[in-house]
Parts: structure tokens; C-alpha cells; sequence
């Protein structure tokens, strides 16, 4: 199937996620104001836009962490903007951090299958009614884990402590327990901020093999060469505000987003 074939087909399914006239407020902040966009399935959608602009708490609102003061959210077409943020986990959201925080005393492979979701080991009863299905269990989850840590290239490390971990390391193992929930969709925070040069190519090739496996990516991002990169469509906000969006060129030639940049920068 053609590239354009693809893209027209996933612009009339479901979207995986949309927001929908969504405003959030800060007190007197207008800090996200009356967005609207879909997500579309199988896409890498960057979230691109100055500091301030409102894109982590674009983030914090689909992922339900804070709730709109207003507007809609939808996950795979299900309204979820009252639902607690556990809940959209439990409907195929995941997200990662820009700063993430692995448990630093537990190894790798123990950090990845704590993000498993409905184990059967987790509910206490269910060790001492069906002990042999929890051993099971948790036998499938230990060998996910090892396949995800192999994935991200930290199988080598995986009964090491996440302290030892380099920052861009982190953000690996961040998406290793995201993938152990398998989720439908991931919302990537800065995934680029603070990584060498050298790990950063491993994480946008790991990126790229994850969506071919069928995971749509939400993506914020300050590196434009790995917003260029990666993926098909960029949003861009300003002030709270969508300015646009297109694909990298369209945005990068945009003379809205030029000015908001400059805006900013001033
Ligand atoms: N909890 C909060 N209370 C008050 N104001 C907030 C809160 N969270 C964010 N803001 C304000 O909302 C606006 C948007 O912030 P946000 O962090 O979403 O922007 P951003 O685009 O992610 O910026 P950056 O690229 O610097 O991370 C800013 O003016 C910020 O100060």
C-alpha cells in the first residue's frame, strides 16, 4: 500500500485521540485555549511550539492528569475527559515523562513488569485462590519484559539497579514500561532532551520500529530534526493556541510559526 493510500485510509478511521474545543485555566491563565485535533491511527504526530505555549498541559489533559475546565476528549472515540488517568492506561494511553523516574533500587527487568497492567499477582487474593495461574502470569510478564528491555537495548543490563542508568538510558527504560502496558498510543514528553547524540539515534529508531508494530505516537518535541525525522504531521501551538498544522515542511515554512518562535525568543 502506498504511503498516501495509507494516510487516506487512517484519515477515515476512528481517531485514536481527539481533543475536542478543549480549554484549560490556571486561574486567571488561559493555558490550553479551545484546541481541537484527532490523532490518527498508526500516525507519528509531533507537538511542537515555544516554551509556555501550553503543550505539556495539553499532554497533562489527554493523558488525565488534570481535567478541562471545558471540552472534550475522546480515546479510540470513548469520551474519557472525567476519567482518572489510570483508567485511559487501562484503555491503551500510555505516557512518558521528560524527566523520567524508574525505581532507582530495583533492576531494569523488576521496573518493567511493575508497569504490567491486570496481573493477577497484583490482587492478593488471587496468589492464594489461583497461585498457579499468578506463576504463569507473572512467568509471561518476566519474559515480555526481557523482549521490551531487548527492544530498547538495555537486555544487558537487566538485573543491574535503574541507578546505574545514563539519562538517555532512562528514557529507553521509560519506553520499555510503557510498551509492557501495551498501549494503542504513546505520548512522548521531550524524548530527545538531555540524550547523547549517540543514544538519540537508538531512541528515534526505536520510535520508528514500535509505530511500524501499529503504536500511534503523540510526540513533544524542541529538537526539529528529530520532529523532521519522525513524524508525519506536526501540530503547533503558541499562547495556549493551535497556530497550525501540516507536515514538517509545511510548519517549518509556516510564517505564523516563524513569528511565534521569534515571538518567544524575544
Ligand atoms: N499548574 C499550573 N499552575 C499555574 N500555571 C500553570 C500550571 N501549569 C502550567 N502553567 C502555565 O501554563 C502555561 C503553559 O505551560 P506548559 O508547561 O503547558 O507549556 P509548554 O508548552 O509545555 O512549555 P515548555 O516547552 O517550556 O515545557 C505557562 O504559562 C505555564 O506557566
Amino acid at each position: 500500500m502506498s504511503d498516501t493510500t495509507a494516510q487516506q485510509r487512517a484519515e477515515t478511521r476512528t481517531p485514536v485521540l481527539t481533543a475536542r474545543n478543549v480549554v484549560r485555566r490556571f486561574g486567571g491563565l488561559v493555558a490550553v485555549n479551545n484546541v481541537s485535533f484527532d490523532v490518527r491511527p498508526g500516525e507519528i504526530l509531533g507537538l511542537i511550539g515555544p516554551n509556555g505555549a501550553g503543550k505539556t498541559t495539553m499532554f497533562d489533559l489527554l493523558a488525565g492528569s488534570i481535567l478541562p475546565t471545558s471540552g472534550e476528549i475522546l480515546l479510540n472515540g470513548v469520551l474519557v475527559s472525567g476519567e482518572a488517568a489510570h483508567r485511559r492506561i487501562g484503555r491503551g494511553l500510555g505516557r512518558t515523562f521528560q524527566i523520567p523516574r524508574p525505581l532507582p533500587n530495583l533492576t531494569l527487568i523488576e521496573n518493567v513488569m511493575l508497569a504490567a497492567q491486570g496481573q493477577a499477582g497484583e490482587r492478593l487474593l488471587a496468589n492464594f485462590l489461583t497461585p498457579r495461574r499468578v506463576a504463569a502470569e507473572e512467568r509471561a510478564a518476566e519474559t515480555r519484559a526481557i523482549e521490551l528491555l531487548e527492544l530498547v537495548t538495555l537486555a544487558r543490563l537487566a538485573h543491574e539497579p535503574a541507578r546505574v542508568l545514563s539519562g538517555g538510558q532512562r528514557k529507553l527504560l521509560e519506553l520499555a514500561r510503557v510498551m509492557m502496558a501495551n498501549p494503542a498510543i504513546i505520548l512522548l514528553d521531550e524524548p530527545a532532551a538531555g540524550v547523547n547524540a549517540t543514544l538519540l539515534e537508538v531512541i528515534i529508531d526505536r520510535i520508528r520500529d514500535i509505530n511500524r508494530s501499529g503504536i500511534t505516537f503523540l510526540l513533544i518535541e524542541h529538537n526539529i530534526d528529530m520532529v523532521t525525522r519522525l513524524c508525519h504531521r506536526v501540530l503547533v501551538m503558541a499562547s495556549g493556541q493551535l497556530l497550525c498544522e501540516g507536515s514538517p515542511d509545511e510548519v517549518a515554512r509556516d510564517p505564523r510559526v516563524i513569528e511565534a518562535y521569534l515571538g518567544g525568543a524575544a
